[in-house]
């Protein structure tokens, strides 16, 4: 597999007066291949944004090393900036200006020809907005205006920092759309967020960081399967009864108002028998399937099950160089400031 990312045993401490020694990323490692839609996950503090600002050499690390298209980074950047977007954060934009006026300026600054502004706006599917001044958009609008601006010089890899934050239901569905569109088109993406649900929809590899340190990555069907409890929802006359019947079987159940829920049920004919054999009949026997958010709680904290494992994470480390600061053209929004 060829890596689009890696970065192998990142670290990064913020000293400030006011808040003392913060440790951001703590030995982190992650893998991108060509091709894929890695979602980056991980709960608010966790890391993420400081991992991305390292990659793009936004941040200074303090130990790891880093690659980005075979680029040692942030060393070599330059020579790979042209095939990267990067949005950290949501960009600012001036609110008078028009998104194509926008977008013609971007290009022009970034010797991209002007005719890939009307392009990358049907891209994102604001062309018939293109037009408007930026500050009549909406949230999700300026959003996608963000992703035209990364896309301008036709990048093979795209970098997103929680582009579906702070967006409507309409918004994200927008965003996912978008991200669709250019997997679709060979981008690889790698992009960021704690909204579990979107990121399962899109993306097809997922890594989980957890107070700075990865608690699992893999394909999304992988990191699921570590959380499969073989359970089954369960409705029968006689819940009560049957309940007594599947324990004494050998099974855990879980009683709930109008349903019992079933563990370790490694062949599901063996609980319809159990309960068949004594004159209860199965009205529903449906597998619970275990979804990102219940994986994501379970591994960075909330909700631990002690029966769970608490690391299902087997991949090989990165391999990639050495540090230092570059100017790279990446969309970078607010600046928390401390020491980079
Ligand atoms: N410039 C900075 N100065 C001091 N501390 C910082 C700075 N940037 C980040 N941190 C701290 O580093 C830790 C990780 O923050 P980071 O923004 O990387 O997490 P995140 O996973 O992106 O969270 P969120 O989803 O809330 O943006 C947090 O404790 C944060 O307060």
């Amino acid at each position: 597999m060829t890596a689009a990312i890696e970065i192998e045993g990142l670290r990064k401490t913020f000293h400030s007066l006011r808040h003392g020694r913060r440790v951001a990323v703590d030995g982190f490692d992650l893998v991108v291949g060509a091709g894929q839609v890695h979602g980056f996950l991980g709960p608010n503090g966790s890391g993420k944004t400081t991992t991305l600002r390292a990659l793009l050499g936004l941040v200074r690390a303090d130990g790891g090393r880093m690659s980005v298209l075979g680029a040692p980074s942030p060393t070599h950047l330059p020579e790979v900036a042209g095939r990267v977007g990067a949005i950290v954060e949501s960009p600012q934009f001036f609110g008078n200006f028009t998104a194509h006026r926008t977008l013609r300026l971007l290009a022009v600054a970034g010797g991209v020809p002007v005719s890939r502004v009307d392009e990358v706006l049907e891209q994102v599917g604001l062309r018939d907005r293109g037009h408007e001044r930026v500050k009549g958009y909406s949230l999700g609008m300026k959003q996608r205006l963000a992703v035209a601006s990364a896309l301008l010089k036709g990048p093979e890899l795209l970098i997103l920092d929680e582009p579906a934050n702070g967006l409507d239901p309409a918004g994200i569905r927008e965003m996912r759309d978008l991200m669709r569109s250019l997997a679709a088109a060979g981008v690889t993406v790698l992009v960021s967020s704690h909204i579990l649900g979107e990121i399962q929809l899109i993306c097809d590899h997922v890594t989980i960081i957890s107070r700075g340190r990865r608690v699992a990555t893999g394909r999304v069907d992988e990191v699921l399967a570590g959380f499969d409890q073989h359970e089954f929802r369960v409705r029968v006359a006689e819940p009560g009864r049957a309940a007594d019947l599947l324990r004494a079987a050998g099974l855990p159940v879980r009683a709930y108002a109008d349903h019992l829920v079933v563990g370790q049920v490694s062949d599901p004919t063996v609980v319809s028998r159990v309960l068949g054999e004594q004159g209860l009949w199965v009205q529903e026997l449906t597998p619970l399937r275990p979804d990102l958010e219940s994986a994501f709680l379970e591994l960075t904290g909330e909700g631990a099950h002690p029966a769970l494992p608490r690391q299902v994470d087997g991949a090989e480390p990165a391999h990639g160089a050495s540090e230092g600061l570059i100017d790279l053209d990446v969309r970078v929004g607010r600046d928390r400031g401390g020491d980079a």
